[in-house]
């Protein structure tokens, strides 16, 4: 059984407490090992190994930080193969895609910050008449907490980090308790790299125990938080009376709006993938599909036939499409959703149920699911499902759709497929979204502001974004 440690100042650690937790392997529902429930002590010690580190982390030239960020990023490269392993059994998700998706972008981001550090440049302003220049510093905060989800595990906890520690700040970071793995599996690749000591330290447990230390702690000025909404406003409510810094990127309900002028067939193949990639647990995934109705019964035909040719399986075999959900009580919140869509009268056309892969049968495997609906405002449209739940529904006009799509809490992203130029303009700056993909999805620039509006969060990540989070602006105004 793998005993998972905390990484603190370098080292792998115990939690003092010596509480630990089960990890569960979701494919075939056995504990197959245990992580730290850390307490307040460890959140702290992993404070004061950060502090330490913070003077000379925040001194080092960019170069400096830039190659040991890149030399992480070629470490993750180098062990593809085991990260990919790690991170499929801790998921569930097929192992193709955590080696063609999850650890490729993790040491992306690695690399892609590495480099910005180098190009990241901060304003200065000529105050004419006035006989003075002002410019401004991009200062690093500090000590900075990020916590991550489960469901892109490393993929997102180093999307915080890398930018977090670029810029100069040393990071108490906490990776989901669901899939724990590849964080730990970091610390011993940022050893490797060189990375000094305290200027990355990963603390293992709860959000309730763990997590609740870190938002609490004083000193941790600024909080990158990627998850549910109402752990979100949860954080929010916690920091706001010590004035931290936030960046929340939380759920959505994505609309993907289907005109009958797309490229059917790319519009088809892609959203099979947009629905069901990761099993639907990503919260860019478009679960609320709206098709121009001239269309709607041809998209509907095709659409189930192509989704019944997903192969569900064991996560490791390579020709898996859909792997397991990530854990039981997961399973069982998608499961009730499905029923949910039964009692409003909503017309399974396919998947629905919980499959039993053969050797596996304890896995939380479920088919992919899509439901006709006929109303936008029924709970399984206007709640965060989480899972390979999609539902259909025919449009008339864009009017129509624009209002349907923008109803809803969240306001994360949002896919078009139409050829229409006028359409796209204007459809683009109606949408209550912070990312909207026209004709494709999920295609990343990791220079491009990432996050949502409403009830999806606040803040932006990626690209000078991020490090423009991950720093203070301080302006210097020279009179001479
Ligand atoms: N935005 C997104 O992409 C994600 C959305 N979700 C949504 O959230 C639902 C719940 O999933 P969970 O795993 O329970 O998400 P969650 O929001 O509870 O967990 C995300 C991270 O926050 C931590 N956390 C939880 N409570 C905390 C607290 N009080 N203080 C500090 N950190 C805390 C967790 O330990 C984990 O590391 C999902 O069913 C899904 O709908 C979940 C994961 C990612
Ligand atoms: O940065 C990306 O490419 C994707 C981010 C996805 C999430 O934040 C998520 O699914 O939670």
């Amino acid at each position: 059984m793998i005993k998972i440690k905390n990484y603190i100042n370098g080292k792998f650690e115990n939690p003092i407490n010596n509480e630990w937790i089960d990890n569960y392997n979701p494919a075939n529902g056995d504990v197959y090992g245990q992580i730290p429930n850390s307490s307040k002590v460890d959140v702290e010690n992993a404070y004061q190994s950060a502090k330490s580190a913070f003077r000379q982390w925040s001194q080092t030239t960019l170069e400096e930080r830039s190659r040991i960020l890149i030399k992480i990023s070629e470490l993750l490269d180098a062990n593809l193969q085991r990260f990919a392993e790690a991170e499929s059994k801790d998921n569930g998700k097929p192992i193709s895609l955590a080696k063609v998706i999850d650890i490729p972008r993790a040491a992306s981001n690695f690399r892609f910050f590495g480099n910005a550090i180098t190009q990241f440049a901060s304003e200065s302003h000529e105050s004419v008449g006035q006989n003075a220049i002002n410019y401004t510093l991009r200062q690093p905060i500090g000590v900075v907490g990020c916590i991550s989800p489960w469901n892109l595990p490393l993929y997102l906890f180093t999307w915080k980090i890398a930018p977090a520690i670029a810029a100069g700040n040393c990071v108490v970071a906490k990776p989901s308790e669901v899939t724990p793995m590849t964080a730990y599996l970091l610390g011993e690749i940022c050893n490797e790299a060189g990375l000094p000591k305290g200027v990355l330290n990963i603390v293992h447990g709860l959000g309730t125990t763990t997590g609740e230390a870190i938002i609490e702690h004083p000193d941790i000025k600024a909080i990158s938080f990627t998850g549910g909404t109402s752990t979100g406003a949860h954080i929010a409510k916690v920091a706001a009376p010590m004035f931290k810094k936030l960046s929340l990127e939380l759920g959505g309900k994505n609309p993907n709006i289907i005109f009958a002028d797309c490229d059917y067939d790319d519009m088809l193949e892609t959203t099979v993938r947009s629905s069901f990639a990761n099993q639907g647990q990503i919260c860019l995934c478009g679960s609320r599909i709206f098709i121009e109705a001239s269309i709607y019964d041809k998209f509907k035909v095709d659409f189930v036939e192509k989704v019944k040719q997903l192969k569900i399986g064991h996560p490791s075999e390579g020709s898996t499409d859909i792997g397991a959900l990530v854990s039981k009580p997961h399973l069982e919140k998608v499961l009730n959703y499905i029923d949910i869509a039964k009692d409003v009268g909503g017309k399974i056309l396919c998947g629905g149920n919980r499959v039993t892969v053969k050797h596996f049968e304890n896995g939380y495997y479920l088919e992919p699911t899509i439901i006709e609906i006929e109303t936008n405002d029924c709970r399984v449209n206007q709640e965060e499902i989480f899972g390979p739940v999609v539902t259909i529904m025919p449009f008339k006009t864009e009017a129509d759709v624009l209002q349907m799509a923008n109803k809803v809490k969240y306001g994360l992203s949002a896919t078009l497929w139409t050829n229409n130029l006028k359409r796209t303009m204007h459809m683009s700056n109606q949408l209550q979204a912070g990312i909207v993909w026209v004709n494709t999805w999920m295609l990343r620039d990791l220079r491009t502001p990432f996050g949502g509006i409403k009830a999806s969060g606040i803040g932006r990540e990626g690209g000078f974004e991020a490090l423009r989070f991950f720093t203070e602006a301080k302006n210097v105004c020279i009179k001479y």
